[in-house]
């Protein structure tokens, strides 16, 4: 479960030319926190990824990542504090082997210089098939990433993010595309990372929402509408109320 406040906003607000895409929004996430961000198309979820990872900035609140503000930081000082997000398009190398993709990775993860004095070649190898086991690519790291499926490059992608060892960890639709048992799969490996780093991740799937939640905010017209559990969300008032027309949250 979540410990101390990892990440905070607090009124957060951003417009694009006078429309409230982020309305006032407070939101706190607990260290080692699995959060899950859904709400209807427009709601801004995206919006609120970009204001965490420096992409927009907010014209009023304040972002912090533990005491520290984010609000004027660049979004490479924001992403070498500790903040990875994985974008919906892939950026893997396609022209290199899974391996070589993951060993440029972890190469530029920060502090890299130290941890080469640290480790033997052997230890960061060890490091790196650890890796592809966890997100279940053990068996293709001698394969060309441009030869994988698009629910595997998704898992090398998450893996490239892991090399980078990033305290919290965005992720935006992270099963769009994969078939059920690929996103089964998924919801698999986002369970066993929880604890180790805080999570946020947006989604419509709402049986992968089930398989992972543990608490979920619910954002609506750029504000914050309801937070809970699963049980909670489903059974909101307002919550069924912001789904209606969009055939209710099962279909979000
Ligand atoms: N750069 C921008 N300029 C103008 N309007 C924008 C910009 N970015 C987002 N918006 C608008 O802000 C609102 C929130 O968008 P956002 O993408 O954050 O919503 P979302 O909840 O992620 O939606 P979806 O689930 O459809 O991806 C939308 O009405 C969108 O059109």
């Amino acid at each position: 479960m979540s410990g101390a406040k990892h990440l905070t906003l607090e009124n957060v607000t951003v417009s694009f030319n006078g429309f409230l895409a982020v309305d006032n929004l407070s939101l706190t996430v607990g260290e080692g926190e699995l959060r899950c961000l859904i709400g209807p198309n427009g709601a801004g979820k995206t919006t609120t990824l970009d204001l965490i990872c420096g992409k927009t900035k907010p014209r009023s609140g304040e972002i912090k990542l533990g005491p520290v503000t984010l609000n004027d930081l660049e979004e490479h000082q924001i992403a070498r504090k500790g903040i990875g997000r994985k974008f919906q398009v892939p950026s893997v190398f396609r022209q290199l082997t899974v391996r070589e993709n993951l060993s440029v990775a972890h190469s530029r993860r920060p502090g890299v210089l130290r941890n080469a004095l640290q480790l033997r070649r052997g230890e960061a190898s060890e490091g790196l098939d650890k890796l592809a086991e966890l997100v279940g690519l053990e068996n293709q790291l001698e394969t060309l990433a441009g030869h994988l499926s698009h629910g595997h490059t998704q898992w090398l992608e998450i893996a490239l993010l892991l090399a980078q060892d990033p305290k919290l960890i965005l992720m935006d639709e992270p099963t769009a595309g994969m078939t059920a048992q690929e996103t089964h799969k998924t919801a698999q490996l986002f369970n066993r990372l929880k604890g180790n780093r805080t999570l946020i991740v947006v989604e419509h799937d709402m049986g992968f929402v089930k398989e992972i939640a543990e608490m979920i905010s619910v954002m609506h017209q750029g504000k914050l509408l309801a937070e809970g559990t699963v049980e909670e969300i489903e059974r909101h008032p307002a919550v069924r109320e912001a789904y209606l027309g969009s055939g209710g949250i099962s279909h979000a």
